[in-house]
C-alpha cells in the first residue's frame, strides 16, 4: 500500500519505519527541513532502540523516502497518517493548531480518494473537526479515522510491531476495511483490532493515558504514606501486584510520571471534561500529587545538608524522563534540578542519551561528564533520577570514595535496602526506610 506520514517524530517516524517494514511504500513529511536532511543521509534524529536497523533496512530497499513537501506526502499515499504534535496550551488543553493546519491545506491538495488517519492524541470531536477542515476546500473525496497509538518511548519498534491492540475509530466501512488490511501483519499473533466510532476511540487514548498516569500516582500516595509509617512501599507494591485484578506493571513508585504525554494528557482529559461541564476530581489531585512527587527528593536532600545546599555540589544520574530515551519533556530530573540550583547548589550530571538535550536547556549552568563514576569526583553527593540499567549494579566503592558525604538519594529505588545496608552509605529512597550511618 502507498501510505504517507505527517509529522516524523517519535511517532511518525515509527509508524513509517514500521509500515514500510511490512512491504508499504511509505514516504515521511516533516517541515523541519534539517530533520528530513539528517533522515535523508540516513540517520536516525532520535534515539529509539532499535529503530536504526529497520530504518536502514527499508531506506536501502527504497520503500521509506522524506520530504519536506505536504503536496508530495498527499500525492503519495492512498492513507495519509498525522503524527503531528497536540502539546499543552496555556490553558491545559490541547493545542489543535498542527493538526487542524495541517488539515486545511489537505482539501486544497487532494485530487483522489483518501484516509486521513488521525495518530497523534486528540479531545473527542478532533476527527470532526478535521473532517470540517478538509471540507472547507475539497476537490475530491476521503474518509477520517482516529487510529490512536499506544507506544511507549524506549519500546516504540516493538509496541508498534506487537501491539497489544489497535483501536480504529470509524464510520467509514470503507476506511475500516482498508486500515484493517494496513494492520493484518502486526496483530498475526492474535491481538485484536478494535473498531469503534471515532469519539470512542479519542477518548480511549486519554482514559488509557490518564489510568496510567492515575495508578502511578495512586502508588506515589502510598510510598509517602509508607514512610510515614515505617512500611516499604517494594514489599506492599508486591504483596498488591499478585492480584491479577491489580496486576504487577507500573506500580512502581518514584519521582512521578513525566514526559511528552502523561502530563499533558491527564491536563488535557481534565480540561476537557471541565468544558463539557464535568469535574475530574480523581485526574486534578492526580496533577497535585505528581507535581510534588517531582520534587519530593528535595526536602529530604535539604534536610540532609541541615537546610544549607549553597554551593554543595550534586551528582545526578539519570536526566531523561526514564530510561532508553533521549526525551527530557517534562523529565522529573529538571524540576529537582530547578530547585536545587536556586538554593545555589551546582550540578553535575551524566545521562547515556540525554545530556545533548539537557546541555541546551541549561546552556552552560550544569556540567557534563562521560561516565557514571566521572560525575562523582568533587560532588557532595549522588541523586538517581532515571533507572538506566547500567546504575543497577554500581561499585559501591567506587561511590563512597568519589563523594564528599557518602550518601545516595534515589528517586527510582534501584537498589535492595539490604544490600545497601552492607555498603557504609547513607541513603534515602522512596516510602522504604532511610539509611543513616
Ligand atoms: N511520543 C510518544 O511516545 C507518543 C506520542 N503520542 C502522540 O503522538 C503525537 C506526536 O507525538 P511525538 O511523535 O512525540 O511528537 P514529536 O514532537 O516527536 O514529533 C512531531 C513532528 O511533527 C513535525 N511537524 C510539526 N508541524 C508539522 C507540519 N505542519 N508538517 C509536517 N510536520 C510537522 C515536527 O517537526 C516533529 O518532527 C502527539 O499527539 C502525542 O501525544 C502518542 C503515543 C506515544
Ligand atoms: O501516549 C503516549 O505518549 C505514551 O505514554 C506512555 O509511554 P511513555 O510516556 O513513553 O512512558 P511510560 O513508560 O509510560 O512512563 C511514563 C512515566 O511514568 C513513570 N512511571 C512508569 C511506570 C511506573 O511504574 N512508575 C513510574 O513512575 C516513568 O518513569 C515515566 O516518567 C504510555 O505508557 C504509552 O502507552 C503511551 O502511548
Amino acid at each position: 500500500m502507498k501510505i504517507s506520514v505527517i509529522g516524523t517524530g517519535y511517532v511518525g517516524l515509527v509508524t513509517g519505519t514500521c509500515l514500510a517494514e511490512t512491504g508499504n511504500e511509505v514516504v515521511c513529511v516533516d517541515i523541519n527541513e534539517q530533520k528530513v536532511q539528517k533522515m535523508r543521509n540516513g540517520e536516525v534524529p532520535i534515539y529509539e532502540p532499535h529503530l536504526d536497523v529497520l530504518f536502514d533496512r527499508n531506506i536501502k530497499a527504497g520503500r521509506l523516502i522524506f520530504s519536506t513537501s505536504l503536496k508530495e506526502g498527499l500525492e503519495h499515499g492512498e492513507v495519509i497518517f498525522l503524527a503531528l504534535p497536540t502539546p499543552e496550551d496555556e490553558d491545559g488543553s490541547a493545542d489543535l493548531s498542527y493538526v487542524l493546519g495541517v488539515a486545511e491545506n489537505i482539501g486544497n491538495i487532494i485530487t483522489d480518494y483518501k484516509v486521513i488517519v488521525g495518530k497523534s492524541t486528540v479531545p473527542v470531536g478532533t476527527a470532526e473537526k478535521v473532517r470540517e477542515a478538509i471540507s472547507k476546500n475539497a476537490k475530491s473525496t476521503f474518509d477520517v479515522v482516529s487510529n490512536p497509538e499506544f507506544l511507549r518511548e524506549g519500546f516504540a519498534v516493538d509496541d508498534f510491531l506487537k501491539p497489544e491492540r489497535i483501536v480504529i475509530g470509524s464510520s467509514s466501512q470503507r476506511a475500516t476495511e482498508l486500515m484493517e488490511k494496513l494492520y493484518k501483519p502486526f496483530v498475526r499473533s492474535g491481538n485484536p483490532i478494535i473498531v469503534m466510532d471515532e469519539k470512542s476511540a479519542e477518548l480511549t487514548k486519554y482514559a488509557a493515558n490518564a489510568f496510567l498516569a492515575t495508578k502511578i500516582t495512586f502508588m506515589n500516595e502510598i510510598a509517602n504514606y509508607c514512610e510515614k509509617v515505617g512500611a516499604d512501599v517494594d514489599k506492599v507494591r508486591i504483596g498488591m501486584g499478585t492480584d491479577s485484578r491489580i496486576g504487577k506493571r507500573f506500580l512502581f513508585p518514584g519521582i512521578g510520571y513525566g514526559g511528552s504525554c502523561f502530563p499533558k494528557d491527564v491536563k488535557a482529559l481534565h480540561k476537557s471534561g471541565k468544558d463539557s461541564q464535568y469535574e475530574f476530581k480523581i485526574l486534578d489531585s492526580v496533577i497535585k500529587v505528581n507535581d510534588n512527587q517531582k520534587i519530593i527528593l528535595f526536602p529530604k536532600i535539604k534536610n540532609y545538608f541541615n537546610n544549607d545546599l549553597q554551593n554543595k555540589t550534586f551528582a545526578i544520574w539519570g536526566l531523561a524522563f526514564k530510561p532508553e530515551t533521549d526525551d527530557i519533556r517534562e523529565a522529573p530530573s529538571l524540576y529537582l534540578i530547578d530547585k536545587l540550583l536556586t538554593e545555589g547548589a551546582n550540578i553535575k550530571a551524566f545521562d547515556p542519551e540525554a545530556m545533548d538535550n539537557v546541555a541546551r536547556k541549561y546552556q552552560g549552568k550544569i556540567q557534563f561528564s562521560k561516565t557514571m563514576y566521572d560525575v562523582l569526583e568533587n560532588a557532595d553527593a549522588l541523586i538517581i533520577c532515571t533507572e538506566w540499567s547500567i546504575f543497577r549494579t554500581p561499585d559501591f566503592n567506587k561511590i563512597k570514595y568519589s563523594l564528599r558525604k557518602n550518601v545516595i538519594f534515589d528517586g527510582r529505588n534501584l537498589y535492595d535496602i539490604s544490600d545497601v545496608e552492607k555498603e557504609d552509605i547513607s541513603y534515602f529512597s522512596i516510602g522504604r526506610k532511610d539509611i543513616k550511618i
